[in-house]
């Protein structure tokens, strides 16, 4: 379970807004995120995984504090260990597909089964630049996942893939999802896509831009 309630000041096109989030994601569930552009979606994800830093508040996860104001409590990125697909992908240009894998797992069974997920292994030596946009969005999510976390957070995860590799891609993570009892928020702009997913929508109001 993911308990957050936080303050945070941003700098949003009216200028320096609060975004304010009070809320409890239920442990080992989905939780599928809409909102308008800018409203700070992204900003509750990279908050979570101690990617930016809230004003004031606590995060707590599983019982644990990962932030805490009050009691100065701020754990690290690494410590939180969280699975995290950025709208961008922020992959690593230099390494390979499968090296990203390997950066992040030892186990090269885990390994080969996302690859075979992400429909990649035929591509596992090719470095990102020689990925189409989609192929490039599923390493990203494989990367996420090849740490096994806990706590998983994906930001637009699905933008560029067709519909019908997003239909195939999607049964095969909830297979996943549910076996690894992950808990995670997906960001999305549009409500069709994650459809398929069984889980709580949280209509995220944030900021106004
Ligand atoms: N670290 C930061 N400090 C201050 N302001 C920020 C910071 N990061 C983002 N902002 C501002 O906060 C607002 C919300 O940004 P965010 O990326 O979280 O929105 P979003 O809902 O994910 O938008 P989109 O759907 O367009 O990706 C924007 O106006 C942005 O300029």
């Amino acid at each position: 379970m993911i308990r957050i309630n936080v303050e945070k000041k941003l700098n949003a096109y009216k200028g320096q807004q609060v975004l304010q989030i009070n809320r409890t994601f239920a442990g080992g569930g989905i939780t599928k995120i809409y909102g308008p552009s800018g409203s700070g979606k992204t900003t509750l994800l990279k908050l979570i995984a101690s990617l930016t830093d809230p004003d004031q508040g606590e995060i707590i996860v599983n019982g644990l504090p990962w932030f805490d104001s009050s009691r100065k409590i701020n754990l690290s990125p690494q410590k939180r260990n969280t699975g995290f697909v950025f709208q961008n992908y922020a992959l690593f240009p230099n390494m390979t597909v499968i090296e990203h894998l390997q950066y992040a797992t030892k186990d090269t069974e885990w390994i080969n089964r996302l690859l075979h997920l992400g429909k990649l292994d035929t591509l596992a030596t090719h470095k990102p630049d020689h990925l189409s946009g989609g192929q490039q969005q599923r390493l990203a999510i494989l990367r996420a996942l090849a740490i096994k976390p806990k706590v998983l957070l994906m930001d637009e995860p699905f933008s560029a893939l067709d519909s019908k590799m997003k239909m195939e891609l999607i049964g095969e993570l909830k297979l996943v999802l549910a076996e690894l009892g992950v808990t995670a928020l997906i960001v999305s702009h549009n409500q069709q896509e994650l459809e398929l997913f069984e889980g709580e929508v949280m209509d995220f109001e944030g900021i106004g831009e």
